[in-house]
């Protein structure tokens, strides 16, 4: 039983003391270790699958919803690490994954844990989280100080790291470190166009229940073009909720092509890499899509790519914003909502030109968190309305969308 296998090894925490900058031995028990383009080198125990990963560290602090995480194509690119200590317990299943596109790797390319992933505890549960990463060819590594870590990147900024599952032992320090320092980084990468899906595809589907799991939804009042830079399931779903059947479109459809499909709204989609690399090909495709004055919902780096459309500016956060707990300000009605974010870079506020104003605004650091357009049907935000994971505070968001689709279509 794999719970078995996976409780034969004590939790080792592999301290500070073991914590060598290049020069100290691997410890015994180490079968994973880190590499900071720092030159930090921290060892683990690996989990999932085995091989070297490169990409860039941020923190995470949800305290669950780990599979909707590594499953979001917005952390292509990405080694998450959870801040909070014991992931795992609720296993993984069939239906949780976020990413919609099946063109291979969408989502996180690595994951550092506190403790060893724990076994699953959960009715929905199919797979230990270790067979489940291994599965995806997710690389894992665990008995790490998460927190002192995130302290450093909070501190330092986000950094670009290499990690490794080595199951024999064998640890090549110089050699991983060497990757994490020859990758390239996220900032002027178009990940969004590599994780967009190929093909266009419809989908009806609503959002789970209980007792009915996911169901189709049967009369759709509405037709909405996704324009999908890595779009999330939950997305799709949340547009069914309001009556809205959707059609996926890649990211690199021509405005032409999107508004013969007569849609009622147009939503632009979450996704990763650096969003001005990203408006090179779609700032001109969305400019026409703002001129058709058709309702338009921008979501995280839709919502950038709307900014960089109308003439703003986008720039990298040093730490970024990435957990399910992070208060947001509807500046319209004065509400505070709790909302999920995942974002590494951010709309310059001070570069919004006439007309564009910021309807939402974080709480944690006065960054912006939404905009709208007057006399224009259009609005958009950086965080997640659709959650998984995360509070539901924030769905009102499809509910003013669809309103926006009624009475534009009045
Ligand atoms: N979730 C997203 O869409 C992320 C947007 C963008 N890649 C960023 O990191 O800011």
């Amino acid at each position: 039983m794999p719970n078995q296998v996976a409780n034969q090894v004590p939790n080792t925490k592999f301290t500070n003391n073991e914590v060598s900058q290049n020069s100290g031995k691997t410890p015994q028990k180490a079968t994973g270790a880190i590499a900071l383009a720092d030159g930090t080198i921290i060892f683990g125990r690996g989990s999932g699958a085995s091989g070297t990963v490169v990409g860039e560290l941020c923190f995470n602090t949800s305290i669950t919803g780990y599979q909707e995480i590594l499953t979001d194509p917005s952390y292509n690119n990405q080694i998450v690490m959870f801040t909070f200590p014991h992931v795992g317990n609720v296993g993984a299943n069939d239906e949780d994954n976020e990413e919609s596109s099946v063109n291979g790797e969408t989502a996180a390319r690595g994951a550092i844990f506190r403790a060893h992933p724990t076994p699953p505890a959960n009715w929905r549960s199919k797979d230990h989280l270790g067979a489940w990463l291994r599965k995806k060819g997710i690389v894992g590594i665990s008995g790490v100080d998460t927190r002192a870590l995130t302290r450093r990147i909070r501190e330092g900024g986000m950094q670009k790291v290499a990690i490794v599952h080595a199951p024999d032992g064998v640890i090549d320090k110089a050699a991983l470190l060497a990757t994490a320092r020859a990758w390239g980084g996220v900032e002027g990468a178009d990940l969004a166009k590599e994780v967009s899906t190929s093909e266009r595809f419809e989908t009806t589907e609503n959002l789970w229940h209980i007792v009915d799991g996911y169901k189709n939804t049967d009369a759709a009042t509405y037709h909405v073009v996704v324009v999908d830079f890595g779009v999330k399931k939950n997305i799709l779903r949340n547009l069914a909720s309001v009556g809205a059947r959707a059609t996926v479109v890649p990211a690199t459809t021509s405005a032409e092509d999107i508004l013969a499909l007569n849609p009622d709204g147009i939503v632009l989609s979450n996704g990763p890499g650096d969003p001005a690399a990203t408006a090179e090909h779609a700032a001109p495709m969305i400019r026409k899509l703002i001129d058709s004055n058709k309702p338009i919902l921008g979501i995280c780096i839709g919502h950038q790519l709307l900014a960089l459309s109308l003439g703003a500016k986008t720039m990298k956060m040093a730490a970024g914003h990435h957990g399910a707990n992070h208060p947001v300000k509807d500046l319209e009605t004065g509400k505070v909502e709790i909302v999920s974010m995942n974002h590494g870079f951010t709309v310059d506020p001070n570069s919004l030109p006439e007309g564009v104003v910021q309807s939402h605004v974080s709480l944690f650091d006065g960054t912006n968190s939404g905009l709208k357009v007057t006399g224009k049907p259009i609005i958009s935000v950086q965080h997640h309305p659709e959650a998984s994971p995360g509070p539901q505070d924030s769905f009102y968001l499809f509910q003013r969308f669809a309103d926006l689709m009624k009475s534009s279509a009045c």
